[in-house]
């Protein structure tokens, strides 16, 4: 008999809607509320070339959104759609998109209001009415982590994608944590199970063990005729098989219960009650309810209803830390498996509305964004002056915080040929209006929002409005930046600011990682010079993690990045995108200097025409080196309060610089005594800025080799009677803490020579047990690493949060046989074989590491995988240092 699923097709068959802009355009915005309930704001996540795009491009054609499927290897996606992309077949931006799941049928296209969701879910599955999903499609490869983790900041869950034949990849692993540490629910989708070599059995196993939770398995896969041939699913809560049409659109799906399956295959529905049994048992392991229901059907696994477990399965998906992975399967390029996937997204995934409440910073202090709306949260008592004035300057927020109409975070800057620059914004409170006035608090400048859109991949639909749980485009913001906060603030004009407390206000902000690739680049003429700069600002703008810095000496323009994917994608949009004509030299290694000897304090003198006005301004810099060989990792800039006295601030600097700021004559916190000493055209903050900007302008080329400055303390004593006149200008300023610096730096380079640092990487290489020898003695001997651990992957788990710490045995998890798998047990699962897989961990300097793949693959029969992150910098050597000098030279 065929029954069941032929409904849910016919879903699909018969609602073929054409792209919903009309429906946007034309339909009265429901209540907020209705919308954030009925919205899933979902990234998809994976190892390169899992198959992300591949699943992406069904979702949006099953959704109706287009009318037919992308394919990644004809450059046809609607999602990869950067020339570069395109050409690589790799995503390289992540893209957001909107759509409806299930589709909205065509007959209520023109209805008023959004399709209304029922009271309560107790006896409907969700995936019955239409939902909002925006879906972000994230890059997989190593360079675009950046990219990733931006986009993980603004999502509420997100679908992991593994490649069944490879298993659980190593950039796949460092995806799944940090989506972790950002506690967003995820379900995995086993891709690719069509081709030769896939293992699910194997792949359920390596969830468990290195994705460190426990895979519910929710599909089994339908293996057809003895030989492997993967045509469908077992669909484990609903006890049947879903088999699709053989070359079909995957639009046609036959189901078959369980006592039609008993008498045509009696091992696959056998196997479906075995796995019905293993996902019962797991769920009643993690929720209570689920062992009421058990007991209640005469603990008879079997007669538990199909919605019981969508909602146990819910419930455990979104414990915090998630221990209960929900895993389904297919392979989307043969249309095999994503609808029941799209249904999983809008069943278990949860809507803006359950996530928790974001985390913000408000002069200086984390709080949350619903503890700053509501005021009684404020009144804490504070003991130290310190304190108390912090807290003051809260309430002032909180109290202020009434009139806050909206609160939004900027998560990506794209720059669109048509549209000019777009601005993607996921709002977390309020609603922001076409027209309203924004506030960056990150750039303390007010902006209009002329346009709103609703972006369908590089198609766009205005709208009048973006509510709080949303995704959606702002156009004509000139200067936002991805990361930065907006604010609307009731009343705000554009030339004026929010009260001083809120207009301090962020949403947790991401730590840009230190650049550790470069390239030069020049313009081919000066007339290019202008288009060059402009759009290297906009490339900038779209991606933090890319670094630029101007050599005084040679003029040459430097732009840094995360690796050398990053930094070719960067030279290809410059060059291709924006019609930008330079010469672009090659890709090579960030070092770092340090210098070795302190210096005394040196007073530059300006005193010199600027943009044909005189300008005039002293200022008095020493800088010491800071005892430390090896940078650590802080790169979040961030003014610490001192205590009252005499006026001192510290700032941190990137790589592990510090700028002391001290004045002897002005007391901290007393604003009347700055009047007496600041010229009244300056202000206290105006000159930090200044000073701030010289001192990392003069530590972006290092006295030795030009390389940027690691590891010195500045020190810059301010005298503002001696060191401030009425022709003082902001610019010159940082132009006078920037030669002082610069002369501080060559004085300490020529008392004694500064040393360079090279970056570190922690590298974590998996390999076979027989690979093992081959590969470590290659690290610490040919590369120069050092090996920090060797396990095999169940036994290597790091410690940190809680989800970290779970250990699974795979013998404990239930997984069905994969059709050539041998032996019992773990059979298959690569984890107990001879041959099973170890994982090495070690620090090797990113030299050693330029081509390593090729490298990895040849001494490992193609089977080795590695992911890397920068570890640190640490000095080199001197005959290493002399190679790279020399090297250098050349360059
Ligand atoms: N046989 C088979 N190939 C697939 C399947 N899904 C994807 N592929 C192929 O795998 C390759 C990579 O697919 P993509 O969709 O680009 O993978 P991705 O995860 O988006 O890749 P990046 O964005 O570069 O990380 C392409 O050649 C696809 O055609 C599948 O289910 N079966």
């Amino acid at each position: 008999m065929r029954f069941g699923w032929a409904q849910c097709a016919r879903r699909v068959v018969q609602h073929n809607v054409r792209a919903p802009r009309r429906l946007l355009s034309s339909q009265t915005p429901p209540q907020a509320d209705a919308l954030s309930n009925s919205t899933r704001n979902i990234g998809i996540i994976a190892h390169i070339d899992a198959g992300k795009t591949t699943t992406t491009e069904r979702m949006l054609y099953y959704s109706g959104y287009t009318r037919r499927i992308g394919d990644v290897d004809e450059g046809s996606t609607v999602t990869d759609f950067l020339p570069a992309e395109r050409a690589r077949g790799i995503t390289i931006q992540s893209a957001a998109i909107t759509f409806h799941w299930p589709p909205i049928p065509p007959d209520s296209l023109n209805a008023p209001g959004s399709p209304q969701l029922p009271a309560s879910f107790d006896a409907t599955l969700r995936s019955t009415v239409p939902h909002n999903i925006n879906l972000i499609d994230t890059p997989g490869h190593a360079d675009f982590t950046f990219e990733v983790l931006r986009s993980l900041r603004v999502l509420d869950g997100a679908v992991c994608i593994l490649d069944g034949v490879a298993g659980v990849e190593a950039q796949t692993e460092k995806v799944w944590m940090q989506a972790g540490t950002y506690h967003i629910p995820r379900v995995i989708f086993v891709n690719k199970l069509d081709r030769d070599g896939a293992a699910f059995s194997r792949t359920v196993k390596e969830i468990g063990v290195r994705l460190r939770g426990w895979p519910a398995v929710c599909q089994i896969p339908w293996w057809r005729g003895g030989n492997g041939d993967f045509t469908g699913i077992g669909d484990v809560l609903n006890l049947r098989g879903m088999l699709w049409q053989a070359g079909g659109d995957g639009r046609d799906v036959e189901a078959y219960g369980l006592d039609e399956l008993e008498t045509t295959n009696k091992t696959f529905a056998d196997e479906i009650k075995k796995a019905r049994v293993a996902l019962i048992e797991l769920l009643s392991e993690h929720d209570d309810v689920m062992v009421e229901h058990f007991l209640e059907h005469d603990e008879d696994h079997l007669a538990i209803p199909a919605i019981q477990i969508m909602q146990s399965l819910r419930r455990v998906a979104l414990q915090t830390p998630q221990s209960v992975i929900p895993v389904f399967a297919g392979a989307s390029f043969r249309n095999i498996g994503v609808q029941p996937l799209l249904d999983a997204v809008v069943d278990l995934l949860p809507s803006p509305t359950e996530r928790p409440d974001p985390e913000i910073s408000l002069s200086n202090q984390t709080s949350t964004l619903s503890a700053l709306l509501n005021v009684s949260e404020s009144k804490k008592t504070a003991k130290s002056a310190k304190k108390q004035r912090q807290a003051s300057e809260q309430n002032v927020a909180i109290t202020e915080a009434k009139n806050l109409t909206a609160c939004a975070l900027a998560f990506k800057v794209v720059n669109d040929n048509k549209r000019g620059v777009l601005v993607y914004v996921r709002v977390y409170s309020g609603s922001i209006d076409r027209g309203a006035t924004l506030f960056n608090t990150n750039l303390g400048l007010a902006g209009r929002a002329p346009r709103l859109l609703k972006m369908y991949a590089n198609d766009a639909v205005e709208v009048d409005s973006i509510a709080a749980g949303q995704i959606g485009v702002i156009t004509g913001l000139k200067h936002a930046r991805t990361g930065d906060t907006l604010i609307v603030y009731r009343g705000l004009q554009m030339k004026g600011s929010p009260p001083a407390g809120l207009s301090t206000l962020q949403l947790r902000p991401i730590n840009v990682p230190p650049p550790v690739f470069f390239t030069s680049i020049e313009p081919n003429s000066l007339s290019e010079q202008k288009h060059v700069q402009e759009s290297l600002a906009i490339l900038l703008r779209e991606d933090p993690s890319l670094h630029l810095s101007v050599d005084e000496e040679s003029g040459q323009t430097h732009l840094a990045g995360m690796g050398d994917l990053h930094l070719e994608i960067a030279r290809d949009r410059l060059l291709n995108d924006f019609k930008a004509k330079a010469r672009i030299g090659k890709i090579e290694i960030g070092y770092r200097e340090a210098i070795t000897s302190s210096t005394s304090p040196y007073t530059y003198q300006l005193d010199r025409p600027i943009a044909g006005k005189t300008a005039k301004a002293m200022i008095t810099a020493c800088i010491d080196p800071v005892d430390d060989s090896a940078v650590i990792l802080g790169v979040k800039e961030q003014e610490e309060d001192a205590e009252d006295g005499p006026f001192e601030t510290s700032i941190k600097l990137p790589d592990n610089n510090t700028l002391h700021i001290s004045h002897r004559n002005l007391s901290r916190h007393d604003s009347a005594s700055h009047k007496n000493h600041i010229p009244p055209h300056l202000s206290l903050p105006g000159i930090l800025h200044s000073i701030q900007a010289g001192a990392s302008a003069a530590l972006a080329r290092g006295p030795f080799n030009g390389f940027p400055v690691a590891n010195a303390c500045v020190s810059i004593e301010l005298d503002a009677q001696a060191h401030l006149f009425p022709e003082t200008s902001p610019t010159a300023i940082s132009m006078a803490t920037r030669a002082a610096i610069s002369h501080a730096l060559r004085t300490s380079c020529a008392a004694t020579p500064a040393v360079l640092m090279e970056p570190v990487m922690q590298v974590t290489v998996y390999v076979n047990e027989s690979s093992l020898g081959a590969v470590v003695q290659d690290l610490s001997s040919a590369r120069g690493g050092q090996v920090l651990s060797l396990d095999s992957p169940i036994s290597s788990i790091p410690t940190g949060s809680s989800e970290n710490e779970l250990r699974i045995d795979p013998s404990l998890i239930y997984a069905p046989p994969d059709p050539f798998a041998s032996g019992t047990g773990d059979a298959g699962s690569g984890l107990a074989d001879a041959d099973a897989q170890r994982q090495i961990v070690a620090r090797v300097p990113l030299k050693e590491m330029v081509g390593y793949l090729n490298h990895l693959r040849a001494l490992t029969g193609g089977r080795g995988t590695f992911v890397m992150s920068v570890d640190g910098f640490e000095r080199m050597g001197s005959q290493r240092q002399k190679e790279v000098v020399e090297r250098m030279r050349e360059f």
